[in-house]
């Protein structure tokens, strides 16, 4: 065996040992809930198409249209030949729904946090994450060659107190969080984050990857980011901000020059999945509503979100619990470290306007008897 396959079948066994090796299982989305993965159907609760518009007819019909007038890729970066229309036209759109004079359209939301951080903090700036920030955020802080710090999660007091500490000791700064948690479904005070950034002149950047469309906006940061590929159905980024910092975003985010361009199909199917959002106030009120009755049902604290964490441990005993789910025709994916932090293994829900509340009855019932809640 050659040293490069030694040493990744060396890093294999460690992972395994761990029971943190992950793996591929094919899996076909269909209408509704359904996922079809190891030759059955089950009732997925590990998407993250909160509202169901990944298979609306009409988000469907608007990017087939686009495919068809338009071909299957963009063929180019945005700044070369790849700036299709439909881009701008959903950036227009993403701007009047958050109230910013501008927005920009990333390859995803994993590159918008790749680019933007970096964009805006160099070597001799601060960037202070909370505590349990999404990887991508930490990715885009520590490209920026600036002190990386982080605050407790959701607490206001320790970010004001890291700010008095360290902000003098720096030029510019930044201040890292999310709108709604992605493993843990809470949400960030974001009156009092934004109130202190401002007193310490840092500028707030939220990740609004799980909020937009579920809840609602709350105070609006100078940087909002997010995703094309959770509420809205299809694929990519955004920033919504002030028109110079998207200019300057189109300049200088480096994962937004160096990079092809959206498939026109995809900003056409968001453009459309924003429409119907906007539109349709009883569909974007579900997901809480159905996540909320299955927190009543198990007793745990209510939800904030779509995302609701079933705590279980060790990663073993959250993949026996997914097993033992599956088995029962639930798709509830087990998240393990280092998604999240070491002895918080977890059963992460995901809830859905596509649910019933005979599908959330269900798993609760099941989820109650595997946790020893029943
Ligand atoms: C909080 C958060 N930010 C960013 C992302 C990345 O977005 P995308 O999937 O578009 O790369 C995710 C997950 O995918 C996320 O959970």
């Amino acid at each position: 065996m050659d040293s490069l396959d030694a040493f990744a079948t060396g890093k294999l066994e460690a992972l395994e040992a761990g029971r943190l090796r992950r793996t591929l299982v094919p899996t076909e989305r269909g209408s509704g809930a359904a996922a079809a993965r190891r030759g059955r159907t089950l009732v997925s609760f590990s998407c993250n198409d909160y509202l169901g518009l990944s298979h609306h007819p009409r988000v469907i019909a608007a990017a087939q249209a686009a495919v068809a007038s338009h071909g299957a890729g963009s063929g180019g970066s945005r700044l070369v030949t790849g700036d299709h229309p439909y881009l701008g036209a959903l950036e227009d759109g993403l701007a009047r729904h958050k109230g910013t004079e501008a927005a920009l359209v990333f390859g995803s939301g994993y590159l918008a946090n790749l680019g933007i951080t970096p964009a805006l903090a160099g070597r001799g700036d601060l960037v202070l994450l909370d505590a349990l920030s999404h990887a991508c955020m930490w990715a885009g802080a520590r490209l920026t060659g600036a002190r990386v710090l982080t605050f407790r999660h959701n607490d206001p007091g320790d970010l004001a107190a890291q700010l008095a500490e360290h902000r003098p000791h720096y030029g510019r700064a930044l201040v890292l969080t999310e709108r709604v948690f992605s493993m843990d479904g809470d949400r960030a005070p974001l009156g009092d984050i934004l109130g202190i950034a401002e007193t310490f002149d840092a500028w707030t950047l939220v990740d609004d990857a799980h909020g937009i469309g579920v809840v609602e906006d709350g105070p609006r940061a100078p940087l909002e980011m997010g995703t094309l590929s959770k509420a809205l159905g299809s694929y990519g980024g955004y920033l919504c901000a002030s028109r110079p910092v998207i200019d300057l975003m189109t300049s200088r985010a480096r994962s937004f020059v160096y990079t092809t361009g959206l498939p026109p199909a995809s900003a056409a199917a968001a453009l459309e999945a924003l429409t119907i959002l906007e539109a349709e106030p009883d569909r974007r009120a579900r997901p809480l509503t159905l996540a909320r009755r299955f927190t009543a049902r198990l007793g745990l604290p209510e939800a904030e979100s779509a995302v609701v964490p079933v705590l279980v441990g060790e990663a073993q005993a959250a993949l026996d619990i997914s097993a033992a789910l599956e088995a029962s025709g639930f798709l509830v994916v087990a998240i393990r470290p280092p998604t999240v932090p070491a002895g918080t293994a977890r059963l992460r829900v995901a809830f859905s306007a596509a649910h019933d509340e005979a599908q959330v009855d269900a798993l609760a019932e099941a989820v109650a008897v595997l946790t020893g809640r029943a």
